[in-house]
């Protein structure tokens, strides 16, 4: 017979081991889930066992089905009651084989698969193959033997590289790696039957990757100890990066069975974290968003979106410019309108640079000649979609929008880039406001993962469908959202810098707001994230909302606005021409304008001790558990709002938005996911008494959908939809 082949099988996902050879088994897909999986893995383990068992049988290749190996796991399976054969001894049966196993790698080898192959004695890959262990990105580590064997197959920094990013690697790197032994063209499942059948015979003793020595790089110590300090770095708090590196670490100090019990060790203390838990609920979070759908009932499954061949950006600020390189990197033709020459000019030499420095890196050419410059809006005639991102001015804006409605071929998607003005006021500025949405891009646009597709009551499903399938194309984590002021990420940023402000009052500093959101994991503090987006931002969204009025700062009515608590600190700050890094100051100081480094200002602490003596408030000691719950449950609170005004349609669209856009830590789930963590009862609470102590602050007043979950016992994140939709539909 020569060599038989096993056949991994996904299920309806891209991933899951399931094999399918007979009746028995076609029926197990009426079973539950984790009963599937385990029929998956007891499949592997019979047939290899009878192809073992049988003299006939030559060598054997485990491929995959529909052109995918493995993708690894199925998360949803992960839980306290996983049955079937495990992982491991699976593995361990398949390189103890007497006769060659071969993995025929197409589409992706991911996780568990990866590890499955690892197991083989050899590995042949199709070119277009990815192949990588991503437990890491998902709260966990390669736990299938893959932590010991990939430092024994390609050495301990690339295998650290491997396990502590979870990075996919290109079938041409991972031979050059060492991880395949073969690249094909052509079909992988022949290339691997034909490599199988030559090999047979063969003494397998150096095909065993448990049996290999570990590489020993020189001065191991130090170079674990430099690999843990970046990893700890970066990691800002996560858990699974560290024990990655405890884990190859085992497999370079220590035989292999002690490495695999280290690593079953560290596993067990991720596997049921709250970190695991947070990750993987936003791997879905990341999917589900995709799924989106409008108050009407249209939605991602029954709005076709128009073909975007040819775009146009209007506005060639930072943000213009941003738009333009990633609708270039995207493929498309762009038309980069400016009216000013010198403006025009200048972002035309940012736009190339940019754009070559992404295509060296990539060892590509740069698709500079995608986009044509001008200062006439007529050359926006013949594209498919425009993006306007002119400086956020209303009056400026429905000029702009009035231009394009008489420039533009019928059918052209108009969207909007502004970040908290009102687009739907916009859309009446044309024809036809059924093609008018938001496309709020983050800044850098080029590199930020974020955008928000915002819908206004008229704007048709097909506009939205546009809007989000060119985010798709883009590499966006592309969410719909409704219409109101800030939008989701905007909107709720308002109560978080506001407490940020009070703190400063009430006698925190800077320092000590953002000191205690870095050590919860958050890549910047507030207050060194304004000082890099600019402070002046914030300062004219507070002029245009009637805020940030020039007042005698002094007296009680300095600290009142429209019969509310407001802190003036943040406008005397730009009063002073302190903008942040670009002025060289800011709510820290810097060597120069444009300088990065923050350091403590001795002129911003005697100012607000200034300040302070001015209002008559005492400085008060205040703890890091205090700023995290104002700041951040304050944050929260408004993103109840947004569920119970239907802006968000779920808790999953408002954690994209944050992990994507404002740095919130990923391995803490988003606000939505870290209040359900906390207790939302324990987040009711702690509003309570902050707006008991602060009346004057609406933000801090508990919203009903927070009190209503509460009182429906405080479901998972996941049920939350079923409560905001009975509050809707008794509204
Ligand atoms: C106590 C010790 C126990 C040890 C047990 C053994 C442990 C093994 C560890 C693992 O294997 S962990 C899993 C590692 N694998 C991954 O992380 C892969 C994650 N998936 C991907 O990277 C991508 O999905 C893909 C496989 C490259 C395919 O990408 P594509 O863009 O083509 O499709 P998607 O839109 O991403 O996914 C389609 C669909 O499938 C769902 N899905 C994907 N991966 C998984 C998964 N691992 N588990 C469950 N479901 C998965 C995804 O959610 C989409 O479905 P949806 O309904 O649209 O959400």
């Amino acid at each position: 017979m020569g060599a038989v082949m096993v056949r991994v099988e996904s299920h309806q996902r891209p991933v899951e081991t399931r094999k399918r050879y007979n009746e028995e088994d076609r029926e197990s897909h009426e079973r539950p889930q984790e009963e599937r999986s385990a029929a998956v893995r007891q499949g592997i383990v019979d047939k290899v066992e009878t192809a073992l068992s049988d003299p006939k049988v030559k060598s054997v290749v485990i491929c995959g089905q529909n052109g995918i190996f493995c993708g690894g796991a199925d998360i949803k399976e992960f839980g306290p009651k996983m049955s079937g054969p495990p992982l491991i001894p699976m593995i361990h049966a398949i390189e103890a084989a007497n006769k060659p196993v071969v993995a025929a790698i197409e589409g992706s080898a991911l996780g568990g698969g990866l590890e499955l192959a690892l197991g083989c004695h050899y590995r042949i890959a199709h070119s277009k193959a990815r192949l990588g262990l991503p437990e890491v990105t998902l709260g966990l580590l390669p736990a299938a033997g893959g932590s010991q064997r990939l430092p024994r197959l390609i050495g301990v920094p690339a295998a650290l590289d491997l396990i502590t990013t979870g990075r996919h690697v290109t079938a041409a790197e991972a031979l050059q790696l060492g991880i395949v032994d073969q690249v094909t063209d052509n079909n992988t499942v022949d290339a691997a039957v034909k490599f199988a059948l030559s090999v047979a015979g063969q003494s397998l003793d150096a095909r065993r990757i448990s049996t290999y020595p570990c590489p020993q790089p020189s001065h191991l110590d130090a170079l674990f100890e430099e690999v843990m300090q970046k990893v700890r770095q970066s990691a800002r708090g996560a858990m699974a990066p560290v024990a990655c590196v405890q884990a190859v670490r085992a497999a370079a100090t220590l035989p292999y069975t002690q490495g695999l019990e280290r690593e079953k060790e560290l596993m067990a203390t991720l596997f049921t974290s709250g970190q695991a838990r947070a990750l993987q609920y936003i791997f879905f979070a990341q999917r589900a968003v995709g799924r989106w759908r409008m108050p009407s009932g249209a939605g991602w499954d029954t709005s076709k979106h128009r073909p975007v061949n040819k775009a146009a950006v209007i506005g060639l600020g930072t943000m213009g410019q941003g738009i333009t390189v990633a609708l270039a990197q995207t493929g498309l033709s762009v038309v980069a309108i400016e009216t000013q020459e010198k403006q025009l000019m200048k972002a035309k030499q940012a736009v190339s640079s940019t754009l070559e420095r992404g295509a060296k890196r990539r060892g590509v050419a740069p698709p500079l000649d995608r986009i044509s410059y001008s200062q006439n809006i007529q050359a926006v005639a013949d594209v498919d979609l425009v993006i306007e991102a002119v400086f956020e001015d209303m009056g400026l804006k429905m000029e702009v929008f009035q231009q394009l409605s008489a420039v533009c071929k019928p059918g052209t998607v108009l969207c909007t880039n502004t970040s908290a003005l009102d687009m739907d006021q916009l859309a009446s500025e044309t024809p036809n406001p059924e093609l008018v949405v938001g496309m709020h891009f983050f800044s850098p646009a080029h590199v930020m993962k974020l955008l928000e597709v915002v819908y206004g009551p008229r704007s048709s499903p097909q506009a939205v469908a546009t809007a989000m399938q060119l985010g798709k194309k883009m590499g966006k984590a592309s969410v719909v959202v409704g219409n109101c002021r800030g939008f989701v990420g905007n909107r709720m940023l308002m109560p978080y810098s506001e407490q940020a402000f009070f703190l400063l009052e009430e006698g925190a500093t800077p320092e000590l707001v953002d000191r205690a959101l870095e050590e919860f994991g958050f890549s910047m503090g507030l207050f060194r994230m304004s000082d890099l987006a600019g402070l002046d931002v914030g300062w004219r969204v507070r002029k245009s909302a009637g805020l940030a009025e020039p007042r005698e700062a002094s007296g009680q009515s300095a600290r009142i606005r429209k019969g509310y608590r407001y802190s003036p600190i943040a406008d005397l700050i730009c009063e002073q021409g302190r903008f942040g890094q670009k002025t060289g100051s800011g709510w820290y100081q810097y060597d120069k304008p444009g300088s990065r480094v923050a350091r403590s200002d001795p002129w911003l602490h005697s100012f607000l001790e200034q300040y302070r003596a001015r209002h008559g408030l005492v400085a008060r000691s205040i703890d890091h558990q205090e700023v995290l719950e104002r700041c951040l449950y304050a944050m929260i609170n408004e993103g109840f709002r947004i569920l119970e005004d239907g802006i968000a349609a779920g808790p999953e669209d408002i954690d994209v938005i944050y992990v994507f856009g404002y740095g919130w830590p990923r391995h803490r789930g988003g606000p939505m996911f870290y209040a359900s963590m906390v207790g939302l009862a324990k987040v009711l609470e702690r509003l309570e008494h902050y707006h008991q102590a602060h009346p004057d602050v609406p933000y801090l007043q508990p919203c009903s959908l927070l009190k209503r979950l509460v009182a429906s016992g405080s479901p998972p994140v996941h049920r939350w939809r079923e409560v905001i939709k009975k509050l809707h539909s008794q509204l």
